[in-house]
């Protein structure tokens, strides 16, 4: 096997199913994390280790990058894409949904990148990309909480890229528009989850986890010295 090792977090489904089936496609061995592991088993992809990790969990994310590594080498991209999308009103909202988004959106992520960049800047390469949103560049009803966790996202990518540019070591934030996934179901309030159905249907249709995936897999194999920093990606007729 000659293609370096892929992680990814939240990959039992949407859009990280996707990049699991796409990079698998491309012939890289792959490290596959989410809380659901049945689901991660079901996609049935070669050279794929599977793993029960919640991102939020420092030690068991380390602990599955060092297991892959051991198995396939070094991980050449960690695809830090596990996220929640709790949509609410702030004064409504009850404060639990806002810390289980900056959990997992914010702190899971820095775990990510804890888990991976001391070995990528040793051996002077390799690329992380974060999942942030449209939501990390601009605001939307019933977002506030959410965008925040995203623009922390977009924020976090950025500065991170400049301290380790020297190190060629890339940071890709991709930021996608509605995408058709589970995402909306996290939300529990059934008016907003209305409203926001109901604007998705206005646009006909929305992008599908391999739109993403596609124009993942484009940034990850650009030479190392091209760094794509900022990928935003949504459907030709989402206006905001
Ligand atoms: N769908 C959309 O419209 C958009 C999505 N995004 C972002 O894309 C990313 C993927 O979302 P999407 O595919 O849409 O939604 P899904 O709900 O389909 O996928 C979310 C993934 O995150 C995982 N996850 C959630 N919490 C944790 C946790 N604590 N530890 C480990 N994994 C976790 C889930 O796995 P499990 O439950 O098994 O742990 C699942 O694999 C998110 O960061 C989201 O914010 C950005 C813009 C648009
Ligand atoms: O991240 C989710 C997509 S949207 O609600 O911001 O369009």
């Amino acid at each position: 096997m000659n293609k370096p090792l892929i992680a990814i977090t939240g990959a039992s489904s949407g859009i990280g199913a996707a990049f699991a089936r796409l990079f698998s496609q491309a012939g890289h061995p792959l490290l596959l994390m989410a809380r659901r592991v049945d689901q991660l088993e079901a996609l049935q992809l070669p050279n794929a280790l599977c793993k029960a990790v919640d991102v939020t969990d420092l030690e068991a994310l380390q602990s599955a990058v060092a297991e892959a590594e051991t198995q396939y080498g070094p991980i050449d991209c960690l695809i830090n894409n596990a996220g929640c999308m709790l949509l609410g009103q702030l004064d409504k909202q009850d404060p639990a949904e806002w810390r289980r988004m900056y959990d997992v959106n914010v702190l899971g992520l820095l775990n990510g990148v804890n888990a991976v960049l001391p070995a990528m800047r040793e051996r002077q390469g390799g690329t992380i990309m974060n999942v942030s949103s449209i939501a990390g560049r601009k605001t939307f009803p019933n977002h506030a909480a959410y965008c925040g966790t995203k623009f922390a996202v977009h924020a976090m990518g950025e500065n991170l890229r400049e301290e380790v540019a020297a190190d060629s070591v890339r940071v890709i934030t991709i930021a996608p528009g509605a995408v058709e996934t589970e995402l909306l179901s996290h939300t529990t309030d059934a008016e907003i989850i209305a409203g926001y159905e109901a604007w998705k249907e206005s646009m006909g249709s929305v992008l599908v986890p391999e739109d993403i995936a596609r124009a993942a897999l484009f940034a990850y194999q650009q030479p190392q010295h091209v760094c794509i920093r900022e990928l935003v990606i949504a459907a030709t007729k989402q206006e905001p």
